[in-house]
Parts: structure tokens; sequence; C-alpha cells
């Protein structure tokens, strides 16, 4: 084990993003004595932080510690700030780490907190902050993690990563310390590439299961998705250099194990609004909720396809999602597949040997 007995926490840390996400873990940096500055993008909500201590569109019900300032002044957020975190989805995070890079001081990392791979280039997220911010550490954190539970003091834990081997991945060590609450426990990876896979992937798994779970199969179906997916996630991950131990960390079965089993995860409540028959523009009684994987399931297969994997869950919820096909059909295509060996390194397909009669089950139980 690497001595980093002398790692020092960070003192001032700017948040960009006062949604869910960004106020939680400015609450968590707060609680741990460091002075933190949240850029929110709207007045109205920056007042109603510094005047009220409280996010009531983001966190209903919950008080925000003293001292924690909030503001819509990008340089003023960045001014003295010795560590970032940029906290918005993954749509905005070009276009958000270009509007901090004139106010950003030398040397000062960078972390991104969501999860989603760039449509259209492919990258990943602490990519596309290293192309616009170049000359920083640039590092993710990921994890199980539910902003509400955070904010409400529930025991959670995240992977913080940065890349190279431990002397270079300091910057990751020192933001652990810096986050490390006595509710709050961070770990610290140097495998960027397997915690972001992580991410993106376990987005479209949960509304993989969400859309099984809405139609009313039950946990036999959802272990199952889990467990594949997962299969799905690791062959990606590593194919991109990643390691099979990060998939297997919090910021992969982890997250999945939440978010493919809870209604608090958005991704799993879309799509179990999707498969118990709610049209697209219907979900969420049409409130424009942040769906990262409605995105992701694009942008996985996307970047599978350009590598030459198959990824046969994220497909049918892409078929789903993005390609509007009927759910009944897209499962069934799923499901009446050849039989095949787990893990998929052993080279069998195998015609199914009811394939129609399977296809026609679901096609006509199914929305
Ligand atoms: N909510 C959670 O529990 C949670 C937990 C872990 C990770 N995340 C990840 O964090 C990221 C942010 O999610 P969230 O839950 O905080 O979302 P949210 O909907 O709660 O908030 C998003 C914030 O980003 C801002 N924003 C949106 N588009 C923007 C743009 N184009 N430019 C500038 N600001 C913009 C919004 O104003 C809002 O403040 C996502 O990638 C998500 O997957 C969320
Ligand atoms: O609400 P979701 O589905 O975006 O999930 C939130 C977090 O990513 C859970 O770790």
């Amino acid at each position: 084990m690497t001595d980093q007995s002398g790692v020092r926490p960070y003192q001032r840390l700017a948040v960009i993003g006062a949604g869910a996400w960004g106020t939680a873990l400015a609450t968590v940096a707060r609680r741990g004595g460091h002075d933190v500055t949240l850029w929110a993008r709207r007045d109205d909500l920056a007042a109603e932080i510094n005047n009220h201590r409280t996010n009531s569109r983001y966190l209903p019900d919950t008080t925000l510690p003293d001292g924690l300032r909030a503001t819509t002044d990008m340089a003023a957020a960045l001014k003295n700030a010795d560590a970032v975190l940029i906290v918005t989805p993954s749509k905005s995070i070009r276009t958000i780490a270009a509007q901090t890079r004139p106010h950003m001081s030398p040397g000062v990392p960078v972390f991104v907190c969501a999860k989603g791979i760039e449509a259209d280039t492919g990258l990943l997220m602490a990519q596309v902050v290293a192309e616009e911010i170049p000359g920083h550490a640039v590092g993710v954190i990921s994890g199980p993690t539910f902003a509400i539970e955070t904010v409400q003091d529930h025991p959670t834990a995240v992977t913080v990563a940065c890349n190279g081997d431990p002397s270079e991945a300091l910057p990751a060590a020192r933001m652990a310390l810096t986050l490390t609450t006595d509710t709050f426990r961070p770990y610290v990876s140097n495998d960027i590439t397997g915690v972001e896979i992580g991410g993106a992937v376990k987005n479209v798994i949960a509304i993989a299961c969400g859309i099984l779970a809405g139609a009313g199969f039950g946990e036999n179906t959802r272990a199952a998705i889990i467990t594949r997916g997962l299969g799905e996630m690791k062959e990606l991950a590593v194919k991109l250099g990643g390691t099979r131990e990060t998939v297997t960390g919090l910021g992969g079965i982890g997250d999945l194990m939440l978010t493919c089993s809870s209604t608090k995860s958005r991704n799993f409540s879309y799509g179990a609004q999707r498969g118990a028959g709610v049209a697209e523009g219907d979900v969420f009684d049409g409130r424009p909720v942040v769906v990262e994987g409605r995105d992701n399931a694009r942008t996985v297969t996307d970047l599978a396809r350009s590598l030459g994997l198959h990824m046969p869950i994220c497909e049918m919820v892409r078929a789903i999602v993005v390609e509007d096909h009927p759910i009944g059909e897209a499962f069934a295509a799923y499901w009446a597949a050849p039989i095949e060996a787990e893990p998929r390194a052993l080279d069998i397909a195998i015609a199914h040997p009811a394939e129609d009669a399977a296809a026609k089950r679901f096609e006509d139980l199914l929305p």
C-alpha cells in the first residue's frame, strides 16, 4: 500500500451546477468544514440557497448547511477555488467546461460528476473536460448515490478516480480526503474509464429494469437483466482499457444495484412508466426530468458498435426509447436470441428452439 499520509484536503471548492447532485456534493464538502461556492444557472435558485438554506426544486424538505454560498457569477465561483467539481447533466458538460476555462486558476484539478458519453464524439466526460480545459488534472466522482439520501446523511460511498499510478492519482486521494465526513466515504481509483463506463451503462440497464418491472415482471427478470447488463458493462469497459475490478466496484455493480431496484431512480422510474404503457411525452406528467439513460442508450450503443461489441440489453433500450419500437417487439428480440455461453468469451450460438413462440408471447403481452 502506498503511504499517502502526507495528503492534504482541498480547502476551497467550487461546485458547478446547483441541481440535486451538485447541491448534495456541496453540502458534503461544507459539512466537512471546507469553503464551498456553488454555481447556479438561475438567480432565483442562488438567492434561495443563500437566503433560505434550501433548494426546494431539486432537494425538497431539506436544509442546507450554514456557510454554503451560491452565485451565478462563474468568475466569482472559481476565483479562489483549489479544486472544482462539475455537476451538470452530461449533455451540457462541454459547454459548462468551456465557460469555466477563462476563470480557472493554473493547476486546479477538475472532477466531473456526470454519468454519460458525449454524443457524436463518443468521448467520456473526463475526456471532454480535458479537451476544453487542457493542462488541468481531470478526475471523476461516481457511485451508488441518490442525492436526497446523501443530504439526509445516509451513509454513502463513492469512487473518486484519476488516471495514472498512485502518485499521479494524487488529486483523487486529495479529493477523497476532502469529501470524507462521518457519513460520506469515498474510495480512490486510478481507472477513470472503468468508472465512467459503469455510470453511463447503468443508466441504460436501469431503464431496461424499469420497463420490465412496469410491464409486470418480477424479481427473476430484474436479476437476469442486472447480471447480463453487468456483463455488457464489463465488456465495454475492458475494451476501452478499464478493468473488471472497477466494474465490480461502487461505480459499476454498486450503482447498478441501486439504480435498477428503486423508484428513487429517475432512469428506473422513466422505464417503469414506459413499461406500464405511459406514452413518451406523458412520462413524469410531462415535466422535464434528467433521464441520462435516454441519451446514454444511443451513445453507449454507438460506441459499442464502433468497437465491434454487441450489447443486447442496451440495444433493446435503444430500440424502445430512441427508435420508438414497441416494447414487446424489442424485448422479444432480446429474449429469443440464440442460446449463448456465460461468459460470452466461450463462442457458442445455438438457435433458440422456440424463437417464434417466445417472440409472439412478449409481442402480445407487452405494450
Ligand atoms: N441526482 C442524483 O441523485 C445523482 C447522483 C449521482 C450522479 N448524478 C449525476 O449528476 C448529473 C447532474 O444530475 P442532477 O441529478 O444534479 O440533475 P438535476 O436535474 O437535479 O440538476 C441539473 C442542474 O444542471 C443545470 N443545467 C442543466 N442543463 C444545463 C446547461 N445546459 N447549462 C448549465 N446548467 C445546466 C440545471 O439548471 C440544474 O441546476 C447527472 O449526470 C446525473 O447522472 C445525479
Ligand atoms: O436518478 P438516476 O437514475 O439518475 O440515478 C441517480 C444516481 O446516478 C444514482 O447513483
